[in-house]
């Protein structure tokens, strides 16, 4: 079967909307499902739909990229969207043709450095993974090309400063789901500027020409279908290592200045984009709510036996409790207007129950004692501030994660998975979770000054360990309904 390219889809007859040539006014740290599911399928739909004609460079982030692997294809791939709008089905099958090319910086440094010089470009967005986004101060002007994503941003924006001699910067748009992700990229910035003695004059420039804005972006992007993959190749009469799938849902909120929806056409394209002075609400709203659900129902539901989020939200058990976790425990902590987060948590209920979608619950589990620390941490605390009792479905769920852990074959950092490799040497629970919650390098502080949590924590895993988490769970709810089934 033919790889996917222009060439191949002419062959066939392919009549839908394709840009083949165009200048390159973007550039795109990070090649992964999301980027090209999400940024990338906004910015095609501008090209069609408003004349953005923009073409995207993306620059591959670690060694082990895909870069060589999209030119193969001449950035060309394929992008299934499906799901609910309203009370319509979307099922919608997009070429994206906005990448002009990848670049693998550590075999192309000068392509990669050829890109400041390019005055058509306006804007770099990114998405290298909360791993991706950090500051690395082993990394030197020298390096070729420097080892982190933020050490690399400033070499560019450094040539760039040398080459248009101080002349236009850019609009940064970061898309890492951390906290504040643009000021922290630009913190991080000005710091490798000072570190490598980069001088007043250019710190001044990435000041007053360039913007750096915090974005939340949402859409559940489930990647490469490898399950129908073959069947999606036969029927499009072409191969496609690319191939892309998520729901039809998106929401992307920009904390910047008003012109930056004059700069960038989403609003013609009809592109469900927010800018805001403000993109905090949104955030706190979706990362505890829908972030939140996902990694507190991911253990619950593996250990019950469930393998994608629409059966476990479907699961009468599982589904209720995701449920009463949000609405009980979550909710009450986010300060907004209680409708507006009903609203928006039902809605987050409807997506997790997608039916054209299969979102892997084993692919969430990735990383969630830090997910954890981030995305459900903040909720129990302000809960517990708020109310001085524990959240106990928040509990719970903790709980099953550790239980999920102790049983192995977890992916984690490094350290997360020694230390469970060494459960085996704790006489019992507490003496474990002494050690674990009291794990400030875990969980950014010790855990066991949260009042009870522990025991709790412990009574529960407990409870999960010897009953398995069907009845343990069952167990729970009862308890949570007064003791009715
Ligand atoms: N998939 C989703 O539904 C979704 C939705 C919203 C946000 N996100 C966020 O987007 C991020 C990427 O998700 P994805 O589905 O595209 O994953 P992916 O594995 O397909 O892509 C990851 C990208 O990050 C880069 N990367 C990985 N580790 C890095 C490091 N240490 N330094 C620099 N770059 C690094 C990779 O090169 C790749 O380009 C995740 O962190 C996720 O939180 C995902
Ligand atoms: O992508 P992760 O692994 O950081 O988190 C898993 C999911 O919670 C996440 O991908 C959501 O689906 C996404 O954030 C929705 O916008």
């Amino acid at each position: 079967m033919k790889d996917l390219t222009y060439k191949t889809l002419k062959e066939a007859g392919y009549h839908g909307y394709l840009l083949e040539d165009g200048k390159e006014k973007v550039i795109q740290f990070g090649e992964g499902n999301f980027l090209r599911g999400f940024v990338d399928d906004f910015i095609d739909i501008m090209n069609e739909k408003s004349g953005f004609d923009a073409k995207v460079a993306v620059v591959q982030p670690i060694p082990e990229g895909r870069a060589c692997m999209l030119n193969n294809q001449e950035g060309l791939y394929t992008l299934y969207l499906r799901g609910r709008e309203g009370n319509e089905i979307k099922d919608e099958r997009r070429i994206i043709s906005c990448i002009s090319r990848g670049i693998d910086p550590y075999t192309e440094f000068d392509s990669f450095l050829d890109l400041a010089a390019n005055d058509d470009i306006e804007f770099i967005i990114s998405n290298t993974t909360e791993a991706g986004i950090i500051y690395d101060e082993t990394c030197s002007l020298q390096d070729e090309p420097p080892a982190s994503f933020p050490a690399k941003l400033t070499r560019l924006l450094y040539e760039r400063f040398m080459r248009s001699s101080g002349g236009k910067g850019y609009i940064i748009l970061s898309c890492e789901l951390i906290d504040d992700n643009g000021k922290y990229l630009k913190d991080a910035v000005l710091k490798h500027s000072k570190d490598w003695e980069l001088g007043s004059e250019f710190r001044e420039w990435i000041h007053e020409e360039n913007i750096f804005c915090s974005t939340l972006v949402d859409r559940i992007v489930t990647g490469y279908p490898s399950e129908s993959a073959e069947k999606l190749h036969r029927e499009n009469g072409y191969k496609d290592d690319f191939l892309d799938t998520a729901e039809y849902f998106g929401l992307w909120v920009i904390e910047g200045p008003d012109d930056i929806g004059r700069r960038i056409p989403f609003d013609k394209a009809g592109l469900p984009v927010i800018v805001t002075d403000d993109h905090k609400p949104y955030k706190i709203r979706k990362v505890r709510i829908l972030n939140g659900a996902h990694t507190s129902m991911v253990p619950v539901a593996l250990l019950y036996g469930e393998t994608i989020v629409r059966d476990s939200m479907q699961n009468e058990d599982i589904g209720r409790f995701v449920r009463d976790l949000i609405t009980e425990e979550v909710i009450p902590t986010i300060p907004l207007c209680g409708d507006q987060l009903n609203n928006f948590a039902r809605d987050v209920f409807d997506r997790f129950e997608n039916p054209f979608i299969d979102h892997k619950l084993e692919d969430i589990s990735l990383n969630s004692i830090s997910k954890w620390t981030a995305r459900v941490k903040p909720a129990l605390k302000d809960f517990v501030f708020e109310y001085d009792i524990l959240p106990v479905h928040i509990v719970f769920s903790f709980a099953a994660l550790i239980a999920f852990y102790k049983k192995g074959n977890i992916r984690d950092s490094k350290e997360v998975i020694e230390f469970f490799e060494k459960a085996g040497k704790y006489d019992d629970n507490k003496e474990l979770l002494e050690d674990f919650m009291g794990n400030e390098k875990f969980f950014g502080e010790d855990l066991r000054e949260i009042k009870s949590f522990g025991e709790l924590t412990q009574q529960y895993l407990d409870q999960i360990e010897q009953m398995g988490m069907k009845e343990a769970l069952r167990l729970f709810l009862k308890e949570q309904n007064n003791g009715m089934d």
